[in-house]
C-alpha cells in the first residue's frame, strides 16, 4: 500500500471527480484540495443555508457546529481507499473536524464534513474555497464487489433532513455559557441595587419621619413647659396666701388644663379696659379653690 503522489493522483482523479471539476491547482504535495459545495448547516440554524454567488459566505460562530459538503463528488475506486481531513490553515483558526477521516473503497458522492469551532473569534468561510484535503492510497490488491463499500453514505449529493436533525440545537458551548452567566451577574447585580435602593429609601424616610416626631415632641414639649412656667409665674404674681403659693408651686399645668382652657375663655371675654392680672387672679383663685379644697379633704383624711 502507498500513498500516490501528484502524477498518479492527477491521472485517478482526472476520471474519479466527475462533471469535470477535477483542476490540476488543487493538487497540492501529493494530496487534492476539495472545494466546499453550495449548502451549509449550522446547529442554531432550523434548515440548511443555501451559499450562492451573491451571497457565497456564511459565519461559523465560536462554538458553533456546521455540517459542510463538498463541491466535488468523489469516486474512489476498489483497489484505493481514500484519507480526509481539513487544511492546517483553517485547523489552526480553531475550525476542529469531528467526522471522520477516511473514504472507503468503492465510495461514490460528495464527502461530508462535520466540524466545530473551537476558537474565540468567527470563522467565514465561502462557497468554492479549498478547504478539504484528499489523500489517495493504493490497495495491495483489490476490493471485490462484495467488498466495495456499499452503505448509508453512498451517492450522498446533499445535506439531508436526517444530517440536520442529528446536530439541530442551541448548545452550551463556552460563549453561550459566558453570556448566560454575565446577563445572570448583570440581573443580579440590578437586583441588589434596586434592593439597597429601596432600603436606602426606607431608611431615609423613616430618618425623615422619626426626626419629624422628635421635632414635635420637643415642640410639644416645649410648649408644655412654657405653659408650666407661664402658670408658675402667675401663681407667684397672684394674691393667694404664701402657703397655697407654695402648693401650687409645685403642680403641673396638666393638672390645670382645664382652668386654662378657662383662662382662654376668660381672656376672650374679658372687657377691653379689663385688668389681666384681675382675669388671671380669677383663673388662679379657682384653682386655688379647688386645690385648696381637695388638700383639705386629703388633710382631713389623713387626721
Ligand atoms: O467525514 C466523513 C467520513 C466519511 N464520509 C463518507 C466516506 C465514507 O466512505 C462513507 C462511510 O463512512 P463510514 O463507514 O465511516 O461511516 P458510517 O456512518 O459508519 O457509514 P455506514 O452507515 O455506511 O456504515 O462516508 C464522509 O462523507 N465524511
Amino acid at each position: 500500500m502507498a500513498f500516490l503522489a501528484n502524477e498518479e493522483l492527477k491521472k485517478l482523479l482526472k476520471t474519479c471527480i466527475s462533471e469535470n471539476k477535477f483542476s490540476e491547482d488543487n493538487l497540492q504535495n501529493a494530496s487534492y484540495e476539495l472545494t466546499l459545495g453550495n449548502e451549509v448547516y449550522t446547529n442554531n440554524d432550523s434548515v440548511k443555508t443555501i451559499l450562492y454567488d451573491e451571497k457565497p459566505q456564511f459565519e461559523l460562530k465560536p462554538g458553533q457546529f456546521a455540517i459542510l459538503i463538498t463541491d466535488e463528488i468523489v469516486k474512489i475506486p476498489a483497489e484505493y481507499i481514500g484519507f480526509i481531513s481539513l487544511k492546517f490553515g483553517f485547523k489552526f483558526k480553531g475550525l476542529v473536524n469531528i467526522s471522520g477521516f477516511h473514504v472507503d473503497p468503492g465510495f461514490q458522492g460528495k464527502l461530508k464534513f462535520s466540524v466545530y469551532n473551537a476558537g474565540s473569534k468567527s470563522i467565514i468561510l465561502e462557497k468554492g474555497s479549498p478547504y478539504f484535503v484528499l489523500w489517495i492510497s493504493q490497495l495491495t490488491s483489490k476490493l471485490n464487489k462484495q467488498q466495495e463499500y456499499n452503505g448509508s453514505h453512498k451517492n450522498q449529493s446533499s445535506i439531508t433532513p436526517d444530517d440536520i436533525m442529528k446536530i439541530q440545537g442551541d448548545l452550551l458551548d463556552r460563549n453561550t455559557l459566558k453570556n448566560l452567566i454575565d446577563e445572570n451577574a448583570t440581573a443580579i447585580e440590578l437586583n441588589r441595587i434596586q434592593r439597597n435602593g429601596f432600603w436606602l429609601n426606607v431608611r431615609w424616610i423613616s430618618g425623615i419621619v422619626i426626626g419629624l416626631l422628635l421635632t414635635l415632641n420637643i415642640g410639644i414639649w416645649l410648649n408644655k413647659n412654657k405653659k408650666d412656667n407661664a402658670l408658675r409665674e402667675e401663681i407667684k404674681n397672684t394674691q393667694a396666701p404664701k402657703e397655697i403659693k407654695n402648693i401650687l408651686a409645685n403642680m403641673n399645668v396638666d393638672s390645670v388644663i382645664r382652668n386654662e382652657i378657662d383662662l382662654d375663655v376668660a381672656k376672650k371675654n374679658a372687657d377691653v379696659g379689663k385688668n389681666l392680672d384681675s382675669i388671671l387672679n380669677q383663673k388662679i383663685d379657682s384653682i386655688i379653690g379647688i386645690k385648696f379644697d381637695e388638700i383639705r379633704v386629703n388633710k382631713d383624711r389623713s387626721e
